[in-house]
């Protein structure tokens, strides 16, 4: 097992990416702390939604606990690592991923959309990560924190152009991260998916034609799912990358190569 008996923070664990990302990292024999929000979103039925997450970590063996938490509030990055510690006594993996990307076109962008954007997307990912990295340093012997960055870090949309400067950010965290924790044997990366197909694009990707295309374009012949980015995370994640850390890693089925 790759995580065995290690200690794993997900943000944005209660679905998508981040649901993947804890149940994969349970699999693999860690005990998982998941936050999530989603106090503006009538989309589903949020507590059911991550009592199910828990229950799926629960059946493979592992402990799991859920933090409720805007991850752009500077708190709830040190509450999420104290309720983690107070309930497993450590914190080994942080994999910051908690995100949002609401569509909008860029010359009527309202400030309270690129505002949010950036908080909860870039702020999120510091506050949690600057909190999860002073739990490692005080326990000694160092940890991994993956954050969860993008494609949209190395190009652009022109729907997305509050979000794909936050998703470069979290890129750019990550390699300074890497530079401030390594001293501490902190290692610190990201993974960059592609299109992935969870509720973060339903709206988007549910006109066949924008489907079709996409398809079209990621040489692996089909659109992301998360257990394809949440594999990635845990190898990052644990020893077997223990000499990788400032890297980023593309998951996203060719796309980005895919000039023509
Ligand atoms: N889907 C894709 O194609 C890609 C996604 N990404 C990135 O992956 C990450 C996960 O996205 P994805 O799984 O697709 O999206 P989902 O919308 O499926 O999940 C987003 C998760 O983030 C949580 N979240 C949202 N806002 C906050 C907040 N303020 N505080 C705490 N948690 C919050 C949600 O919690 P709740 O459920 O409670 O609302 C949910 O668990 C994001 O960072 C996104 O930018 C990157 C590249 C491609
Ligand atoms: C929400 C988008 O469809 C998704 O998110 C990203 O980061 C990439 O831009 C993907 O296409």
């Amino acid at each position: 097992m790759l995580l065995h008996n290690k200690v794993v923070i997900v943000t944005g664990g209660s679905r998508g990416i981040g649901r993947a990302i804890a149940v994969a990292c349970a699999r693999e024999g860690a005990d998982v702390a998941l936050n999530y929000w989603g106090e503006n979103d009538a989309s589903y039925e949020k507590r059911s939604a991550v009592d199910e997450v828990l229950d799926e970590i629960k059946a493979l063996g592992r402990r799991a606990i859920a933090v409720e938490g805007n991850v752009a509030e500077p708190a709830t990055g040190p509450e999420l690592v104290a309720r983690t510690v107070e309930a497993f006594g450590r914190v080994d993996v942080l994999a910051s991923n908690a995100g949002i990307c609401p569509f909008h076109a860029f010359l009527d962008m309202p400030s309270a959309i690129f505002e949010t954007t950036l908080a909860v997307n870039l702020g999120g990912a510091f506050y949690v990560t600057q909190a999860a990295a002073n739990q490692m340093k005080q326990q000694g012997d160092g940890g991994a924190i993956v954050a969860t960055s993008s494609i949209s870090a190395l190009v652009g949309g022109g729907m997305q152009t509050h979000y794909t400067p936050t998703k470069a950010g979290v890129h750019s965290l990550m390699q300074s991260c890497a530079i401030a924790l390594g001293p501490y044997k902190i290692r610190c990366n990201s993974v960059m998916p592609g299109t992935i197909a969870t509720d973060l694009n339903a709206d988007d990707l549910s006109s066949a034609e924008k489907k079709a295309y996409f398809e079209r374009r990621i040489p692996l012949g089909r659109l992301g799912r998360p257990d394809d980015v949440a594999d990635v995370v845990v190898f990052l994640a644990s020893d077997m990358a223990r000499y990788v850390t400032g890297a980023a890693l593309l998951v996203d089925g060719g796309l980005f190569v895919n000039l023509q």
